[in-house]
């Protein structure tokens, strides 16, 4: 049976400059079903990347609710909306935002490390997320020893070690040439398949729209396809 994992009901977000209001998203319904690989498509600043940081909980919407496995984001409280973006909740971005002087496991491991687990506990969970973004040989180096692809699946890694049912990603494959951009798709298209992960993804790429199960094009702030 479908789930809907993610629900907007007529979102709107505007932004204030010089005083005056910036509509950028515009009554935004969306259902999205668990499992689904969603592409979100659109002109530059159709409010692509807004819409990705306002399903994800980094920015509030000016109107209109937004669901997370039927939990109202705005009802949750501070503590409440970070933990569901630690436990339930994944986000890649185009930069990859490693920490430079450490290592590629020390990298991945972090958002469990930060909960207090023991490393020497999570070695068989290291592993396995290892070999799935395909750097088993690569534990050991810092990110400059690693190309742009590589760090995009550190990153990648990082945002999957803790399970969460959704992984947003902005623009993963913006800095990276199309046949490694390729590869990231797979890897993404492997981790929805696998480990059922819900992925929404905001790509300027026609290419990418082949690697998920929807497209959902913007213009304007709305909802056009
Ligand atoms: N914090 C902000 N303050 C003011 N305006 C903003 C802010 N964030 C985004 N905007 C404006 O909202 C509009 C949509 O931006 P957004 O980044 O969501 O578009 P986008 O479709 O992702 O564009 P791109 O493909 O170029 O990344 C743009 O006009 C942008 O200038």
């Amino acid at each position: 049976m479908n789930q809907v994992i993610i629900r907007t009901k007529s979102v709107s977000k505007s932004f204030i400059l010089n005083n005056q209001e910036i509509p950028v998203l515009k009554n935004i319904d969306l259902n999205i079903q668990k499992g689904e690989f969603v592409s979100i498509m659109g002109p530059s600043g159709s409010g692509k990347s807004t819409l990705l940081y306002l399903l994800g909980g980094l920015e509030n919407a000016t109107k209109g609710s937004i669901e997370i496995n039927t939990k109202n984001i705005a009802d949750l409280n501070d503590d409440q909306q970070s933990k569901m973006r630690r436990q339930e909740i994944g986000f890649v971005f185009q930069s990859y935002n490693l920490i430079p002087n450490l290592t590629v496991e020390e990298n991945i491991l972090i958002p469990l490390l930060l909960e207090g687990k023991k490393k020497k506990d999570l070695e068989a969970k290291l592993n396995d997320i290892l070999d799935i973004v395909g750097l088993s040989a690569h534990r050991n180096h810092t990110p400059k020893e690693l190309s742009g692809g590589q760090q995009q699946r550190v990153a990648i890694a990082r945002a999957i070690i803790t399970d969460p049912e959704i992984l947003f990603a902005d623009e993963p494959i913006g800095n990276l040439d199309s046949v490694t951009g390729i590869g990231i798709l797979e890897l993404l298209r492997k981790i929805n398949q696998e480990k059922k992960t819900t992925i929404v993804m905001v790509t300027h790429s026609e290419e990418s729209t082949r690697y998920g199960t929807r497209v959902i094009r913007l213009k304007d702030g709305m909802i056009i396809d």
